[in-house]
Order: structure tokens, then C-alpha cells, then sequence
């Protein structure tokens, strides 16, 4: 599948940037709202953007590589967890309800029949990825349907009136194909992109290594994006990336997540660099590895909370301040309007 993502009108980038100067308020004062208020305008083409119908689309899979031991969540609580979501109560639900955030929720692959009539998206690839121990996580054909039924999801969403989106995963285990991820598409050795996922200790986060690294001395793939993201990647990693290319080719404000999802716009940006043009990065978490590849990346989070929990949650949390940058762009006075001095 291919994306067509235009990079946003640079053009707009100085009259946006005058108008945020020409605020009543010293040069630069408001800090990062200004860098938010400057970014969604440059998305959305505007001096006056708005945040419309905000969703968090939260993805939820197996891994094969949970047999290894990698993870102190059971297997089961993927599934669990994806039917507490559909009833309320989760963590992501609560951010959702003060944030005004739709959840949507998405079986890419879980290993578990989910009963019909909760809300549950029904996107199941496999139940379960195969394990990159030994060999392919994941056939070409469907990495490819991942990015396309991710890619479905954000349109359809697109198409009920919604311009701002973020992604969330369960999926017991999945902090090691973000891993593997990261380590082979920045270069970082792989022990700093190793943490501690759901709760290892240290001689948890030990093992996990080992096997990462026996898995990364076993791959024989081509070394390429989507052979990586294939053989190690899994299905609700592969949807996000799908979700986020089309989102961008759409263009929506994508707020990151923690730590996975960070790793999957990683991914994404090396099938098409310009889809960071259109993302914000919530938070920068706890979870070992996420500082270092925020700054692969280039990205400034927005909140440092110590949060390690995905599902979306600090994205969701991070939309407040979202909202205060579109507020001041919309909402204040420039030094026209109320005859103050500009000084400068
Ligand atoms: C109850 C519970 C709720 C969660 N919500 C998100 N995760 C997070 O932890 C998992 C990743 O960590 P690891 O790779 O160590 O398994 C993912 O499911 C992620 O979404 C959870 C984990 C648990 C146990
Ligand atoms: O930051 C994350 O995405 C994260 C960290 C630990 C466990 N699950 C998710």
C-alpha cells in the first residue's frame, strides 16, 4: 500500500508565525503553545485552526515472543484488557471521558475469539503473531493488510468530522518488537532500547535482552523497513503505522503516545519521512528507551509525567495543552486590535 502525504504549505509559515508574534505577550513568551499553535496551523493550512472530534484508536494484538518470557503480563490480560475497555473502566477510559476523546477499539490480532456486540472492531489478521525468535512474526501479505485496515480505521474516522487522532495498543508483550524496532531502524545499541514493559525487574529486563539478542543474531531478512517491521513487528504496530500514514495523507494532527507508539511513528517516518510533519508528541514516559528515541527523533514532548502505561493514555492526557495553543492563536488580542505598545 502507498501513502500519498504532501508536506504542509510552508507558505502559511510566516504569516502564522507574525500573527503568534503579534500577540499581545513578549516574543516567544508562551513557549511551546506558540511551537503547537505554529504546527497545527501549518496542518491544517490556517491562521485559525480548530480541533474537531478528537478519537484515540487503540489497536490490541498478540505476540508469539510472549512465549520467551519477555513480559510479566500474561498473555490473557490482552484480551481481558481489551474487554475492559469496551466497558469503561480502564485507564485509557477515564482520559478519554475528561478529554472528550471517542476510544475506538480494534482487534488486529488478539489470540481469542472476542464475542461480536461490544464495539470491538473485528480486524483480526491472526490470532497472534508468529515468534521472531525463530523466525518472521508476520507474512509481507499481512503486513500489507495491517497498513491497509489501519489505514480504514483513521479514514473512517476522518470521514465522521474528526481532524485530531491518536493511537493506543494492549498487547502483553509488545514492548519487545518496539525494541527490536527501534534498535534497527536508529542504531541505538539494543540493551538502551530495552526497559522494563509492564514491570520486569532486573534480572526480567536481563532475560529480555538475551532473547532479543538471540532474535536479532537469528534475523535473516533483507534489512529493509518493511522487512523489519514484518519480522518483528506486530499486528497492532503495523496497524498504527498504517493509521498514522493515512492520517497524515489525510491531514490530521496525530498526537504520540508513549513509548510504543513513539517507536511506531519511528517505523512510519522511515517508509515516509513527512508524516512527523503532522505529529505531536505527547509525553515522554518512564519506560527505558523512550527518552532515546524522542531524540532520534527530533521530538520535543509535551508532558513528563512518568507515565508507562500506552493504551493512549499520554496522548490523551497532552490535548489540553493542545487546546490551549488553538485557543491562543484564536483567542487573543494582538497589539493592533487592543492599542498596547509592541516594544519589539
Ligand atoms: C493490566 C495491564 C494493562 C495495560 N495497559 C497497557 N499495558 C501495556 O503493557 C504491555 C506492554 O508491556 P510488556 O511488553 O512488558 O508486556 C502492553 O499491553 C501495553 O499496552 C498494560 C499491561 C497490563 C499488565
Ligand atoms: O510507553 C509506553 O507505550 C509503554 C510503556 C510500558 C508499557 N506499556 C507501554
Amino acid at each position: 500500500m502507498t501513502f500519498d502525504i504532501k508536506r504542509p504549505d510552508a507558505s502559511l509559515k510566516e504569516p502564522l508565525q507574525n500573527r503568534i508574534d503579534n500577540l499581545t505577550k513578549p516574543k516567544g513568551s508562551l513557549g511551546m503553545l506558540e511551537e503547537l499553535a505554529l504546527r497545527i496551523g501549518l496542518i491544517q493550512g490556517t491562521l485559525s485552526p480548530e480541533l474537531r472530534n478528537p478519537h484515540n484508536i487503540l489497536f490490541a494484538a498478540d505476540h508469539g515472543i510472549i512465549a520467551d518470557g519477555v513480559s510479566v503480563s500474561p498473555k490473557e490480560v490482552t484480551w481481558q484488557q481489551l474487554g475492559h475497555f469496551a466497558k469503561g473502566g480502564a485507564g485509557i477510559n477515564f482520559l478519554c471521558n475528561q478529554h472528550g476523546f471517542k476510544l475506538v477499539l480494534v482487534d488486529a490480532g488478539v489470540d481469542y475469539d472476542i464475542p461480536a456486540g461490544h464495539g470491538i472492531i473485528d480486524m483480526k489478521v491472526r490470532r497472534s503473531t508468529r515468534n521472531f525468535h525463530y523466525g518472521p512474526a508476520m507474512t509481507a501479505d499481512e503486513m500489507e493488510l495491517c497498513l491497509q485496515r489501519g489505514a480504514e480505521v483513521v479514514g473512517d474516522v476522518h470521514a465522521s468530522g474528526c481532524n485530531v487522532v491518536s493511537f493506543g495498543e494492549m498487547g502483553s508483550g509488545n514492548t519487545s518488537p518496539s525494541s527490536m524496532w527501534m534498535h534497527l531502524f536508529t542504531g541505538i545499541p539494543l540493551a538502551d532500547c530495552i526497559g522494563a514493559g509492564a514491570g520486569l525487574d532486573n534480572d526480567g529486563i536481563r532475560h529480555k535482552y538475551e532473547v532479543l539478542k538471540e532474535s536479532l543474531d537469528n534475523y535473516r531478512g533483507d534489512g529493509s523497513v518493511t522487512d523489519i517491521m514484518a519480522w518483528f513487528g506486530g499486528y497492532e504496530l503495523v496497524m498504527a503505522v498504517g493509521g498514522m500514514l493515512r492520517a497524515a495523507e489525510l491531514g490530521m494532527l496525530i498526537i504520540v503516545d508513549g513509548f510504543i507508539m513513539t517507536n511506531c511513528i519511528l517505523a512510519a517516518s522511515k517508509l515516509y519521512p513527512e508524516v512527523l510533519d503532522y505529529a505531536v508528541f505527547g509525553h515522554q514516559g518512564d519506560e527505558s528507551g523512550h527518552k532515546l528515541v524522542l531524540q532520534a527523533l527530533g521530538a520535543h514532548p509535551i508532558l513528563h509525567l512518568s507515565l508507562r502505561l500506552g493504551e493512549g493514555s499520554g496522548a490523551v492526557c497532552a490535548y489540553p495543552i493542545l487546546q490551549s495553543a488553538v485557543k491562543m492563536i484564536n483567542d487573543m488580542d494582538t497589539f493592533a486590535d487592543v492599542a498596547v505598545t509592541k516594544y519589539f
